[in-house]
């Protein structure tokens, strides 16, 4: 499979759009969570929304999902479809009443389900997204009492949500057969609520080999060679995902 980020950045990042992703296999257009820069990120990268076939969410932060409502109105009102939402079957609902809500409800549309063709999944289980896409939503630390969802698919590729981090399930998961890393990453520690890159660089190297860094703030430049044998993803390149 082929990923390519339509940004990088962390939250408050200004040089870097939001950290979604649009994966892709055979013409297959999954996104990876559709932030508030999202809109602008995907006409950048030569794409509309109706080129995407699925829309993936991790959790209920604004450069997650805050591109959502500009989805489904473009959807709604340009093409006359609905997107198909794949989402934590825990986050249907505070995705609708404390997030969109209040920007989408116009009578007679007042559902969530009214503008996405919503597919909840639950944490844990296999399923397929595309006869080459399967993923399994692994629920990983991010915020207290806040629900967040890391994504492995395929098997082998582990894309973290947000998250603390988890050494013990980063080699587990390398244990399982994971051959491909994509981790958030704080820059500057301590982390907080991200994986500081200190807290990254106490891995292994034959781990850190696999992990690839996303999520960071506009400083990025300033730690290229002090990050072990971890490596950056990059805004608008294409990776190839052997899985
Ligand atoms: O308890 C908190 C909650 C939030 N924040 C900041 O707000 C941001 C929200 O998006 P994010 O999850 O990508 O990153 C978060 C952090 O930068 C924080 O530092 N501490
Ligand atoms: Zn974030
Ligand atoms: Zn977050």
């Amino acid at each position: 499979m082929q990923i390519q980020m339509l940004g990088t950045g962390g939250a408050f990042a200004k040089k870097y759009s939001n950290n979604n992703a649009l994966i892709e296999v055979e013409g297959f257009k999954l996104l990876v969570d559709c932030g508030i820069t999202l809109p602008r990120s995907l006409h950048d990268a030569g794409y509309s929304f109706n080129d995407l076939d699925a829309v993936l969410i991790s959790h209920m932060h604004a450069d997650h999902v805050g591109g959502l409502e500009e989805y489904a109105f473009q959807m709604m009102f340009r093409y006359g479809k609905k997107p198909v939402l794949y989402i934590a079957d825990t986050l249907v609902e505070p995705l609708w009443e404390q997030t969109l809500r209040g920007g989408l409800t116009q009578e007679p549309l007042n559902a969530l389900s009214d503008f996405f063709d919503v597919r909840p999944i639950k944490e844990g289980e296999s399923y397929e997204i595309h006869p080459e896409i399967r993923v399994k939503l692994i629920r990983t630390d991010h915020i207290a009492g806040k629900l967040s969802y890391s994504f492995l698919f395929n098997e082998n590729f582990f894309y973290s949500a947000d998250m603390k981090f988890d050494g013990g399930l980063l080699k587990e998961l390398i244990e399982d057969g994971v051959s491909t890393i994509f981790h958030d990453c704080q820059l500057v520690s301590p982390g907080v609520v991200h994986a500081s890159l200190d807290e990254l660089l106490t891995l292994p190297e034959d781990i850190q080999e696999k992990v690839w860094l996303m999520h960071y703030n506009d400083n990025m430049e300033e730690f290229v060679g002090r990050t072990g044998k971890m490596r950056f993803v990059e805004q608008f390149a294409v990776y190839e995902i052997k899985t």
